[in-house]
């Protein structure tokens, strides 16, 4: 297993540990049954006059074992929990009701290209209703996602909305459909585990944001960890005007890259962020030069967001998404929990093959 392999599951195993407590409980229970079991069933214990080899031999082997299990379940359990999800069949999430209520309303698709470079494309991909999420849609988003988490090589990603334009959010024909309190809550928490996990991707992500990104658009440029936006484009909770508050976890995200001050008053007056504004309260990361018109725009455009992100995934892969990794701990995670998780990552490329090589070639950083 590689090294930032061994470290991704260590930085899991922290967060498991730190987010499900009772991870350490088994941790403690696993041994202590294992020693009852080699004391009072071992085949010395049925002979007499008792002979130590066994019960020690067996302590030591048990030992190891429950160590390797134990360290590597806490980091697997929170693995099949969906790697990095907020919501989990443990916390009484059943993410399979959802799915198929979902899927019951078709419509456009979300679109992957990995790209040799270690870039990838995300499209949001619904033209007829300006990129709005349907139900099948947020399943394929979860679904890329995995994708994604799975992509060893990858060191970088666009989110983008297909024919010019972001996404408007969920589409409205799902969205009347499942109108009621209990439908609309769990679809949020799918929605929330998406995105959550994409912005946790050890790659660095931007949104290219095209003309609009409204409702749950917004909420999915906050999923990412740049957002790149072209003239005349324009960012807005809308969530005001329809009687509700973002629920895909834009909230949270928005207080934290702009601010709560600036949060309130693109909640609260559902203001529409154009690129200067964008670029003045922190929400904008870029502005595209975007002279060109027409059907040749979306492609210079994406050709931008290319070179724009290339500053940063340039390098190494393993040591991108380390570095993804660590900004990502401290982000999330306690201080002390993410300091140990910056050492994890930090011993994985010490004295690693291309620490070794800049060490020979005497870099100078001038
Ligand atoms: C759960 C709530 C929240 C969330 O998930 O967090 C949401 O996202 S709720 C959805 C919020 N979004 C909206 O309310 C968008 C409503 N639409 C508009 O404001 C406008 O359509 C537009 C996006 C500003 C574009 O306006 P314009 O350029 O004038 O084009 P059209 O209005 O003619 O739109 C073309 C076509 O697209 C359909 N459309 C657009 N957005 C949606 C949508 N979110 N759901 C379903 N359909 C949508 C629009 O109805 C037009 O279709 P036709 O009428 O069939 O031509």
């Amino acid at each position: 297993m590689s090294a930032s392999v061994n470290s991704q599951i260590r930085l899991r195993l922290y967060r498991s540990l730190h987010t499900q407590p009772r991870h350490l409980f088994f941790c403690f229970l696993n041994p202590v049954f294992s020693l009852l079991f080699v004391f009072f069933l071992s085949p010395s214990f049925l002979r007499y006059p008792p002979s130590p080899v066994f019960p020690v031999v067996s302590v030591m082997v048990l030992s190891a074992a429950n160590w390797h299990l134990l360290s590597r379940s806490a980091a697997w359990g929170q693995l099949l929990l969906r790697n990095g999800s907020v919501y989990t069949p443990a916390s009484g999430f059943q993410e399979e009701e959802i799915r198929e209520k979902l899927l019951a309303f078709p419509g456009g698709s979300v679109d992957l290209v990995k790209q040799e470079s270690g870039i990838a494309v995300l499209t949001v991909n619904h033209p007829a209703r300006m990129n709005a999420f349907s139900g099948s849609m947020m399943v394929e988003l979860e679904e890329r996602v995995s994708q994604l988490e799975g992509w060893m090589e990858g060191k970088g990603l666009i989110v983008q909305g297909a024919a010019g334009t972001f996404c408007s959010g969920s589409d409205l024909t799902a969205v009347r459909a499942i109108s009621n309190p209990q439908d609309g809550v769990r679809m949020c928490m799918f929605m929330q585990n998406a995105l959550t996990r994409l912005l946790r991707l050890p790659l660095f992500s931007v949104a290219l944001v095209e003309g609009r990104a409204l409702g749950g658009g917004a909420e999915l440029t906050t999923a990412c960890d740049f957002r790149l936006m072209a003239p005349g484009s324009v960012i807005q909770f809308v969530h005001k005007h329809m009687g509700l508050v973002p629920g895909w976890g834009g909230a949270t995200r928005l207080v934290r890259i702009v601010g709560s001050q600036n949060a309130l008053r693109m909640l609260g007056g559902a203001l529409k962020v154009d690129p200067e504004m964008g670029l003045r309260i922190g929400l904008a990361d870029g502005v595209l030069e975007g002279s060109q018109a027409g059907e040749e725009s979306g492609a210079c455009a994406l050709l931008e967001a290319k070179q724009w992100l290339g500053r940063y995934t340039e390098g190494p892969a393993p040591v991108i998404r380390a570095i993804k990794a660590v900004v990502q701990s401290g982000r999330e995670l306690p201080l002390e929990v993410s300091l140990r998780a910056e050492r994890d990552v930090f011993g994985s490329l010490w004295g690693g093959p291309v620490n070794l090589q800049a060490l020979v070639s005497k870099a100078k950083h001038k």
